[in-house]
């Protein structure tokens, strides 16, 4: 049984006739992509948004309609993954360098709904290394003052020559923490850097969490 396709699946059911719906990026979203693709061909009318380039490729391949934030006033659910979920339903996003509009999306959400198999579920945030959003002007100095919050940081490449440049046009640090106690203090202090646009902690956003086992069970976790 496939636990991310299980998951994405089970959070569509949600998804109503005239939604607009955030559309999230990675693995297991792509199985709730999918599933609203199958679900728009046989006449199910939503307006989407999608977190990054990829899943904008992947809705138009799938005949999904998009609309812009110019264009709504809200959107009414957003289903997304995540790299780690505390018990608190806080999580650490950002591993497919979307973070930033995985977080604009999330934020002018009515309900935030994560999908994720169960290797994402943590008893504390930092085991997988933040990711956070830098500006390329002035990476050395932001740099340093991340490395202050004690923690060390690698700038993500896409290969071995190349350094990874997000949808947004900026760069990814990925930062090493021991283990992130408290996210919100963590979330306010990286964004407090100038140079930071933007971290993947994402603290008291996700309503909803729905977790696929590789058995075929299902578990769901709220607020
Ligand atoms: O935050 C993300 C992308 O920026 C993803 O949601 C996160 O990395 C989980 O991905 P996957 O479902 O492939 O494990």
């Amino acid at each position: 049984m496939n636990a991310k396709k299980l998951a994405g699946e089970k959070a569509v059911e949600q998804v109503k006739e005239g939604m607009v719906v955030g559309l999230g990026t990675g693995s297991t979203a792509y199985w709730a992509v999918q599933k609203l693709g199958e679900l728009v061909k046989d006449g199910l009318h939503i307006k989407a948004i999608p977190t990054s380039k990829s899943t904008e490729k992947l809705a138009i391949e799938l005949n999904i309609p998009l609309v812009s934030f110019s264009e709504i006033n809200e959107i009414d659910l957003t289903i997304d993954g995540a790299d780690e979920i505390n018990p608190t339903l806080d999580l650490i996003k950002g591993g497919g360098g979307a973070l930033l509009r995985e977080k604009i999306v999330a934020h002018s959400s009515k309900k935030f709904v994560v999908i994720a198999d169960e290797s994402k579920l943590v008893n504390h945030l930092g085991s997988f290394p933040l990711p956070v959003e830098v500006t390329p002007f002035g990476l050395d100095v932001t740099k340093r003052e991340i490395q202050n919050l004690r923690c060390n940081t690698i700038l993500r490449q896409s290969d071995a020559s190349n350094i990874f440049i997000t949808d947004n046009g900026n760069y990814i640090l990925d930062c090493y923490f021991e283990s992130i106690i408290d996210p919100s203090i963590i979330h306010t202090q990286l964004n407090m850097i100038p140079g930071v646009v933007e971290n993947g902690l994402f603290v008291n956003m996700a309503e909803q969490v729905i977790i696929g086992y590789n058995d075929g069970r299902l578990k769901v976790l709220e607020k």
